[in-house]
């Protein structure tokens, strides 16, 4: 829960102060282009003086970053180093309705240095500053936004290609968020594949199968050749999973290859989701095995994985039930792999070694369990291409697809010579291959920025929340503007005594979030309502009630007795409990206001738990009836748009 709060307060302010995390990227992208420039300068100026100028025009840390990238290159070599797992990225181009948007491109990739940073703009929970952070993701390889699928397909599957020819057994894997091109670069690759295949070889088999939800709710495999007929998933004798009664397709041109592979398309899932028209709804395995001969003596295989792509709660609002059953099995699949990826990562930091001892769990998920050999045979040649969007609302999916496949990456440096172990176990600060580099950057124009954004705090919110600030915080600003604050927190609203009038706030996207809150605000009235039903009444809340009041006598009442056993005596005990009948009047008539406090407490308490009721998943607009020296929150159920400033 507290995640999504976070989340949806950055994803609201990436859109609401673009400008200013714009800035933020154009200064770290000055910085790059001015860091290479006074790099070749370096001949000409005295030793260490070309990264000086650099600090004076940039912020330090941001300029330091950029210096890095443009000018240190540690990564430089990932390209040229010999490995049987590699990583690369590819960044799709902004789409028409993220530009129309507005929204800003919040990833940079630094092609010599085969690295992609993420520019993510965030909020500070003081509600008041933003800031940037840059993080550096070292990969094998990054594809330029503006890369062909020629150009993916001579990277990343041509030399998985020639291998599975030669008789290896070797597997290219698409992975990332839900609509960032992996179907899109997938379907390219095999285009442009299909033509050399048949350049090398006579003859192809191709399997396609794609794992999806049974009706029960359960993991299989369906055959996309074969009308989508259930087959299964066995472990072979040479010790790899295989899934067992696929139909095999024989292939003797790029024409019967291509027939054969837009029929399994056809019968893939997909459904059109709110980020993708055309979104997979299962993994999609497409297996091409080459026979002996073609260019080795022994049968190779080259399987194309094209895994549904991964999505946020918030982003599956609209998804009917079975949808979202389907989805919370893709999901499942997914936390699988990656928790495979954490492992495998967790144990080449702590052992620097491959080691048979640590359990990584791919029977888990039978994703894991098909594609165990990818992530585990050095014999077995892998390439995993991560799709990314470059939409600042996409920002915490970007950072989770590039962490896991930079775990992947780094659980398989044991094999590789070129990588030491230690480098890569300290890679998540030093920015060593399979490691990456966070950097918070503030420069002055994003600090200039928020001057002017403070100015205008009325609209300065996570969620669309509105408050006005009373009591002693008030004192802390001035002008106009000084009436006004906002906060992130909603938790604050009770620590500073906020008095709002109308608008608290208005939640949106955050439906959790807020009855998360109100509800707090509930248990809190609830129990404020308890404070005078007598039935509920402890010895010492008695005695404390009894001394409160002025009574002519005195009443002998026991310091054991609760408020329920007085409610029990009835009139005639209470009268035989006073000195004289006026203090049994008086008591009486305490006794009756309280109820009466009771009652109308009660009432109102009701009220507000039918509308709590109604407030179910839609969007939540509270309010304060009156201001008060206290908060005190009543709750309405409106449309929030139309109350939003
Ligand atoms: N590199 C690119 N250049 C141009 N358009 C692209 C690129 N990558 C993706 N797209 C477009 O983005 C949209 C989504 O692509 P695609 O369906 O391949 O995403 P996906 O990752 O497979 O999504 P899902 O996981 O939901 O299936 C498509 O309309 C596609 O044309």
């Amino acid at each position: 829960m507290a995640s999504n709060h976070k989340l949806v307060c950055a994803r609201a302010a990436r859109q609401q102060f673009g400008g200013a995390f714009q800035q933020a990227v154009r200064d770290y992208r000055w910085a790059k282009l001015a860091a290479a420039t006074l790099k070749g300068l370096d001949a000409y100026l005295p030793d260490g003086l070309s990264f000086l100028p650099l600090s004076y025009l940039y912020d330090d840390e941001v300029a330091r970053f950029a210096w890095e990238g443009a000018v240190m290159k540690e990564n430089q070599d990932a390209s040229t180093r010999p490995s049987s797992f590699r990583v690369l990225a590819r960044t799709r181009p902004l789409q028409l309705s993220e530009v129309d948007e507005k929204l800003y491109e919040s990833l940079s990739s630094e092609g010599g240095n085969h690295s992609i940073i993420v520019h993510d703009g965030r909020v500070h929970r003081d509600g008041r500053t933003i800031y940037t952070n840059h993080s550096r993701f070292c990969l094998d390889g990054v594809f330029p936004q503006d890369a062909s699928n020629l150009q993916v397909y001579q990277e990343a599957a041509q030399p998985l290609l020639r291998s599975a020819l030669q008789g290896e057994r070797s597997t290219l894997i698409f992975f990332g968020q839900t609509g960032t091109g992996k179907t899109y670069t997938a379907r390219g690759v095999l285009e442009v594949m299909t033509e050399e295949i048949f350049q090398n070889t006579q003859e192809v088999t191709l399997c396609c199968y794609e794992m999806a939800g049974t009706r029960g709710g359960r993991e299989a495999f369906f055959d996309l050749l074969a009308d989508r007929a259930q087959v299964k998933c066995l472990t072979g004798e040479d010790g790899n999973v295989h899934v067992r009664g696929a139909k095999q397709v024989l292939c003797r041109s790029a024409q019967d290859l291509e027939e054969a592979m837009a029929k399994a398309f056809e019968w893939r899932s997909s459904e059109c989701t709110e980020r993708n028209e055309a979104s997979s709804r299962s993994h999609c395995i497409l297996e091409l095995h080459f026979p002996s001969g073609s260019l080795g003596s022994v049968p190779g295989l080259l399987r194309i994985v094209d895994l549904a792509g991964s999505e946020r709660n918030f982003e599956t609002q609209m998804h009917s039930r079975s949808m979202a059953e389907r989805g919370g099995l893709i999901n499942y699949s997914l936390l699988m792999l990656k928790e495979c990826a954490r492992v495998m990562h967790k144990q080449m930091k702590q052992l620097g070694e491959k080691t048979e001892d640590l359990h990584v769990p791919f029977r888990r998920s039978r994703l894991t369990h098909l594609l165990r050999s990818s992530f585990t045979d050095p014999s077995h040649q892998t390439t995993v291409v991560a799709t990314l969007s470059p939409s600042p609302t996409d920002v915490e999916h970007s950072l989770n697809t590039l962490q896991h496949v930079g775990m992947m990456r780094s659980a398989r440096a044991w094999e590789d010579n070129t990588v030491n172990a230690t480098t890569v176990a300290e890679g998540e600060t030093s920015g060593a291959a399979g490691g990456f580099d966070v950097v918070q950057g503030r420069g002055r124009a994003l600090h200039s920025k928020l001057q002017d954004a403070r100015k205008g705090q009325l609209n300065l919110h996570a969620f669309q929340m509105k408050t006005q600030v009373g009591g002693s915080i008030i004192k802390k600003y001035e002008g106009d503007s000084a009436k006004l604050e906002t906060f992130i927190d909603a938790r604050w609203h009770r620590e500073l005594k906020v008095k709002v009038q109308e608008d608290l706030w208005v939640l949106r996207d955050a439906d959790m979030e807020a009855t998360q809150v109100l509800t707090s605000w509930r248990q809190e009235q609830w129990t404020a309502s308890k404070a005078h039903d007598l039935h509920r009444w402890d010895a010492k809340m008695l005695q404390n009630f009894l001394k409160s009041l002025e009574l002519p006598g005195e009443v002998r009442i026991p310091s054991t007795m609760t408020g329920a056993q007085l409610k029990r005596l009835g009139p005639r005990g209470l009268v035989a409990l006073c000195s004289d009948a006026a203090t049994a009047d008086a008591l009486q008539l305490a006794l009756h206001g309280e109820r009466q406090r009771d009652a109308l407490a009660a009432a109102a308490h009701r009220s507000r738990n039918a509308r709590m009721t109604a407030l179910g998943n839609h969007k939540v607009h509270a309010a304060v009836e009156e201001p008060s020296d206290f908060v005190d929150v009543d709750f309405v159920v409106g449309e929030a748009a139309s109350a939003a400033p």
